[in-house]
């Protein structure tokens, strides 16, 4: 697997602590307040966009310790600004400010990958058109009196291409599994952004890289809050591997699937608890 942690990124660390402040600053707020960005349409229907806990689809579902923000944030056209928070006044346009940086920073890492994969320089870059979604996920972690017994999020694969992840200076909590294993990533003290391939990508490049399965702890006296920028491909999109990479000896080793399938599959293995298993299901 392809795990990366970014520290000469290019990203002034005032914007970063800016983002985290300003998201720190959102999940305070009286619960009233942060309703207003709410999940729920009419208090009952769940959409993925918004403000919120999981979705919950059956009685006996394990749910995650978190409450989270979850933002379309390009393409802007599709910018939904009644989920935006408005307090504090800062966030739009840290977010804003940020996603662009991000940006920058997507491209880079794709051109770096398509080069080590003896691609042309912008064939991965092109697999994003103007309908290629990004989005914000702001996660939440209270303190848990029991985290024995609670997952922050369940084992999962990213399911976008690629996600930029901004930590928490202070509070570990993001482990990865390796071999039967899980490893703690230690809290982001220096600066450092730390990218993920997701399912989306693997399944691109043929899982020449695989997509890290990762869980987060929790914690029972310190909050701790993340903040992942989830770069996809435009929904209608047929995701398949990139035909450059295949050999006689090497082929095809995951199944073609409409990027917006795919998703289906990844939501229901996760609320099943079988987000670990997502790439397995999607072999040939
Ligand atoms: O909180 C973290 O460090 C990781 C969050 C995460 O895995 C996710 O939002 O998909
Ligand atoms: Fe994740």
């Amino acid at each position: 697997s392809l795990y990366d942690q970014v520290s000469n990124h290019g990203m002034e660390t005032s914007m970063m602590d800016s983002v985290m402040t300003a998201s720190r600053e959102f999940f305070h707020l009286p619960l009233e307040e942060k309703k207003k960005c709410s999940n729920l349409i009419d208090g009952k229907h769940f959409q993925v966009e918004g403000y919120g806990n999981d979705h919950v689809r059956t009685q006996d579902q394990r749910l995650d310790w978190s409450d989270r923000l979850h933002l379309t944030v390009e393409p802007e056209g599709g910018r939904n600004l009644a989920h935006w928070p408005t307090h504090p006044k800062s966030f739009r346009d840290d977010l804003h400010e940020y996603a662009l940086k991000c940006k920058k920073i997507k491209g880079d890492i794709l051109r770096a990958m398509a080069k080590i994969l003896k691609l042309d320089e912008d064939c991965l870059v092109n697999q994003f058109n103007s309908n290629a979604p990004t989005f914000a996920r702001f996660n939440h972690f209270p303190p848990c009196p029991r985290p024995d017994l609670v997952l922050g999020i369940k084992p999962h694969a990213d399911f976008p291409a690629l996600t930029v992840l901004l930590m928490d200076r202070d509070v570990a909590g993001l482990q990865y599994l390796r071999d039967g294993t899980w490893y703690n990533v230690p809290a982001a003290c220096d600066h450092t952004l730390l990218i993920n391939i997701g399912l989306t990508m693997e399944i691109m490049i043929n899982g020449i890289f695989t997509g890290p399965v990762h869980r987060v702890v929790t914690n029972a006296d310190k909050e701790r809050i993340s903040v992942a920028m989830f770069y996809g491909v435009d929904p209608d999109h047929e995701i398949g591997p990139i035909a450059h990479l295949l050999r006689d000896e090497q082929p095809a080793r995951y199944r073609k699937m409409k990027a917006k399938d795919l998703l289906v599959a990844q939501l229901e293995h996760f609320s099943q608890d079988r987000g670990a298993q997502i790439a397995d299901a999607c072999k040939i």
